[in-house]
């Protein structure tokens, strides 16, 4: 398509957005024009201008996927546990009494722990939510999800798992699941967010952990007394879930705060 100059009244004012243009300044294409002609490559795919509105369009995507998805519970735990696992057993009883309390059970919706949980919740006629994330050796999302989002961003998927959760439980993982353990412990500690119950499941496996940060770390000033309270640990899946109900933003009720009640204790002008 071939540019043209525009001349767009007697004057040859040419109005852009709140900006006035006249003569020398006036653009020789129109935006609609630049549009449709437009074949630069693909390079600008690659440009941080373009993955700003990508993250954008994840947040918002993220946001209506989820806003009426009602109480939710969180769980994480390894993407290698084998099905016949005690801890993939343990899943699925955590997605079981998670649904059976009236919340939603959000997981990575990859295999292992996070299987477990969808599968256990699913089973009790909840509502199963997997947050997959782009990975090199992608898995898929399993096959118990019934609300499932797909991420770019590691750092916008983690989002939708604190703001749409009441509180996380926490089954025996690596190096994802530490990084979402200590990402919400980290929120907590931080007042980020508040009343946010963070409960580990699996005492031989995470007491040894405990134990470091209450020696070494504390020990060493890196963290205080009071953070050693942000984590509970329990065996059994039941009290997990009794523990996040019972320490939920919104009470007992999974009903209640359903209405745009703030639920992080921010202020509005920082919302
Ligand atoms: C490693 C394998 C599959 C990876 N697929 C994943 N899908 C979704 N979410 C995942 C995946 N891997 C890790 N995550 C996230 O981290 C946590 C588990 O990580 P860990 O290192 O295994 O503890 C989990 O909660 C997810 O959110 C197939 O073997």
């Amino acid at each position: 398509m071939a540019s043209v100059k525009r001349g767009h009244s007697p004057e040859n004012v040419y109005h852009r957005g709140p900006a006035t243009l006249r003569r020398s300044q006036v653009p020789s294409t129109t935006t609609d024009q630049r549009l449709l002609e437009g074949n630069d490559g693909a390079s600008w795919l690659h440009t941080d201008p373009w993955r700003v509105l990508r993250i954008q369009s994840e947040f918002v995507e993220g946001f209506g996927a989820l806003a009426e998805l009602g109480p939710a519970i969180s769980v994480f735990g390894s993407a290698r546990t084998p099905r016949d696992h005690p801890t993939y057993d343990l899943g699925v009883h955590v997605g079981r009494h998670i649904a059976e309390a009236g919340y939603a059970c959000i997981t990575g919706g990859g295999p292992g722990v996070m299987e477990a949980a969808n599968k256990g919740a699913l089973e009790s006629g909840g509502v199963s939510v997997g947050l997959g994330i782009e990975l090199p050796f992608e898995t898929g999302l399993n096959e118990f999800v019934d609300l499932g989002i797909n991420f770019r961003y590691f750092f916008v998927r983690k989002t939708m798992f604190i703001k749409y959760a009441e509180g996380f439980v926490v089954l025996p993982g690596g190096m994802g699941t530490l990084d979402e353990l200590f990402e919400a412990i980290t929120l907590v500690q931080t007042q980020k967010i508040s009343s946010f119950p963070i409960v580990l499941i699996g005492s031989d496996y995470w007491q040894e952990l405990i134990d470091w940060l209450g020696s070494t770390a504390l020990g060493r000033g890196t963290i205080g007394e009071a953070d050693l309270s942000l984590v509970q640990i329990v065996d059994d899946p039941a009290e997990a879930v009794a523990l996040v109900v019972a320490g939920a933003r919104h009470g007992q009720d999974p009903a209640v705060g359903q209405d745009g009640e703030e639920v992080h204790g921010t202020s509005e002008a920082e919302s």
